[in-house]
């Protein structure tokens, strides 16, 4: 039986309330796929990306990487699928700091794919001294820039990047959106621009049935383009 690089089957999150914010959800990656995730504000796009990478407990389902599962270490599993958060970040000292002290955390000491942050952050606009200065001094844009490049430098196998390019002007969104096309990653994005320009799939979430007006009886379909 052939494995998927990346999978969940039947991830289901339930909100405190009882409700199921999303259910069922099946998401199948072949390495290099870029999975766009879209939806409205709230039905939960940013929660699935935490629960992909068991950031937050959710009710039922299962993520793979090959045939290999979370198993009971979780931070090397978040090495491996990693959330990059949306900007502004609220990191104390620099992204050197931060880049310094998640290579000394005991899931990546052993890493030795590790590349430099600092060189993939250039290539869109940042300068090394930038990367050496405080965050809380960083624009949210150069704080995307800079969380991005620290991210793609610890080379997960699986980037969950959540509105990756929001605060970033046209010029450097091309360049960024460049660099990770040799990524598999899933993607939230607002653009339908960005949409067609970097996702080979997209999972167009909504809320479950019961929560809906209207009669479209697909929660959660994944269009794979190849
Ligand atoms: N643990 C929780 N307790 C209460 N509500 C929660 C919890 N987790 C998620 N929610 C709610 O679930 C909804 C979905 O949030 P989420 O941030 O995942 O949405 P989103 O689709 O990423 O939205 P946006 O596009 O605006 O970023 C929100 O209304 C949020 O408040």
């Amino acid at each position: 039986m052939s494995s998927h690089y990346f999978s969940a089957h039947d991830i289901c999150f339930k909100l405190p309330n009882g409700q199921r914010l999303f259910e069922h959800i099946e998401i199948k990656l072949r390495k290099g796929d870029r999975l766009v995730i879209q939806g409205a504000s709230g039905v939960g796009k940013t929660t699935l990306l935490k629960c992909l990478a068991y950031l937050i407990p959710f009710e039922k389902g299962e993520c793979k990487l090959g045939d290999e599962t979370v198993g009971n270490n979780v931070p090397l599993w978040r090495t491996k699928v990693m959330y990059v958060p949306q900007t502004p970040v609220d990191h104390p000292g620099t992204p050197n700091d931060l880049f310094h002290k998640i290579q000394s955390f005991a899931s990546q000491k052993n890493r030795t794919d590790h590349g430099n942050p600092v060189e993939i952050a250039q290539q869109w606009g940042i300068s090394e001294d930038q990367f050496g200065e405080t965050w809380s001094n960083l624009s949210g844009g150069e704080m995307q820039r800079c969380s991005l490049a620290i991210a793609l430098a610890l080379n997960p196998d699986v980037l969950l990047l959540d509105e990756p390019t929001s605060a970033l002007d046209p010029d450097t969104i091309a360049k960024v959106e460049d660099t990770l096309k040799s990524r598999t990653c899933l993607w939230i994005t607002h653009d339908p621009k960005q949409q067609q320009r970097v996702a080979t799939g997209t999972l167009e979430m909504k809320k479950p049935n019961r929560y809906r007006d209207d009669d479209d009886d697909n929660d959660h379909t994944i269009d794979m383009q190849h």
